[in-house]
């Protein structure tokens, strides 16, 4: 399983959440990343994390004052990006865009989508996976794959009838290794969290408790 910790803009210590994820990632079979700010990417970077980017633009070099650059993105540490979170919706030109941009870059790419119908849009644009996740669950501590286990499901056929090697993750609520074997058992391939993580008083511990059944 992957299990990709987005921390979104909350007041934790990136680079304190990065060394957990290092560490409990040492320990584990799954396979952890974090997503820190645009702006913390380089020195989680150095812990020697697997780094995301919570975003890149559609764009290149050039005229684009306060956008990201997959390059500049990559430059920084890391190796792949969220793009389409549903805190960063984006047209679907743009997610299109976005795709291109990270792939030119050498980034791996996860694009998120709210349901199945967008996960088999989302699938159609190439990504290396998908990401299904409910607003409504988002930040709640009620997982998706005991919640709405149908989506989950759903979204893992949407994605395959498009494009098989596209994998699917799920998020929203997820916040133990009950949660994540849950969605390993809808089929999931992953799962993309923060505040479960992000929020808690021991990140580390918190991590453990996700990988413990993997
Ligand atoms: O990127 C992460 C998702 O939005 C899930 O957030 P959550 O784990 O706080 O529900």
């Amino acid at each position: 399983m992957f299990v990709l910790v987005n921390l979104k803009t909350y007041p934790c210590d990136p680079v304190a959440v990065a060394e957990a994820v290092r560490d409990v990632d040492e320990s584990t079979d799954a396979r952890l990343a974090v997503a820190p700010q645009a702006a913390d990417l380089a020195r989680v970077a150095e812990t020697g994390v697997e780094t995301w980017a919570q975003h890149v633009d559609p764009i290149e070099h050039g005229s684009n004052t306060g956008h990201t650059l997959a390059e500049s993105v990559a430059d920084a540490g890391a190796v792949g990006t969220l793009i389409n979170h549903s805190e960063k919706r984006l047209k679907l030109a743009d997610i299109d865009g976005s795709v291109q941009a990270a792939e030119r870059a050498g980034l791996e790419t996860v694009v998120c989508a709210n349901n199945p119908e967008q996960i088999g849009a989302a699938a159609a644009l190439g990504p290396d996976a998908v990401a299904v996740e409910p607003p409504e669950l988002i930040g709640t501590g009620t997982p998706v794959s005991q919640a709405d286990p149908d989506i989950v499901e759903d979204a893992v056929e949407a994605a395959d009838n498009v494009d098989s090697e596209v994998s699917v993750l799920c998020g929203a609520g997820i916040s133990t290794g009950d949660d994540v074997v849950a969605a390993g058992d809808l089929g999931a391939e992953g799962v993309l969290l923060a505040s479960g993580v992000a929020k808690a008083d021991d990140p580390q511990a918190a991590l453990e408790d996700l990988v413990e059944p993997l």
